[in-house]
């Protein structure tokens, strides 16, 4: 079976802020996280990313932007010899009652569902609360790292059995090591 890992992206991939990532210029990797995907990539993992981006519907960046950020990182993987797989994005608002904002599951039902590969068990590696309660509802399992917003969210009780990582560099050495 395919081995598939999906990520959140603000706080795991890239440098979070609490005024948002409204710019590829803002768009800052984090540490080894480039070439922890690029490595995962080549010992034949799929990473795909599932990330919340309501900064589109508060009117903070456009798709456009947004689509940039996403070909920056395409390119940086792929300069470490990597493929990045698919990202999926929620541009909603929390009061739009999308089903694809985190917590809610979509994203990773979408992700699942296009690369054929059963839910349950499947690692889902972030930062935030929400990313580990979207993992918990579909029996996937929720990853916490210690980057972005994640020393904060260590902080809050967690879904039972999360695993914690100091970050997606110490996930990616867990996952091709085992
Ligand atoms: O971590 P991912 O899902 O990749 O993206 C998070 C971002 O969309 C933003 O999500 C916002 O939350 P609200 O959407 O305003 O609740 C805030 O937490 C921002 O700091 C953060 O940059
Ligand atoms: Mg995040
Ligand atoms: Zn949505």
């Amino acid at each position: 079976m395919l081995k598939l890992l999906i990520l959140d992206r603000d706080g795991v991939i890239n440098y979070d802020s609490d005024a948002y990532i409204k710019s590829v210029e803002e768009w800052i990797p984090l540490p080894g996280s480039i070439e922890a995907i690029a490595q995962l990539s080549k010992a034949g993992w799929t990473v795909a990313v599932a990330t919340n981006q309501s900064g589109i519907a508060r009117g903070y960046y456009d798709l456009a932007t947004l689509d940039a950020m996403h070909a920056r990182l395409r390119t940086l993987v792929a300069e470490q010899g990597g493929e990045l797989g698919l990202v999926v994005y929620c541009p909603h608002g929390p009061d739009e009652g999308c089903d694809c904002r985190k917590p809610k599951p979509g994203m990773l039902k979408t992700i699942a569902k296009h690369y054929n590969v059963p839910l349950t068990g499947l690692w889902f590696v972030g930062d935030s609360l929400g990313d580990l309660e979207a993992a918990k509802t579909v029996d996937s399992q929720p990853v916490l790292v210690k980057t972005g917003k994640g020393e904060k969210t260590q902080g809050k009780t967690l879904p039972a059995g999360t695993l914690i990582f100091d970050d997606l560099a110490a996930v990616a050495a867990e996952l091709i090591n085992t």
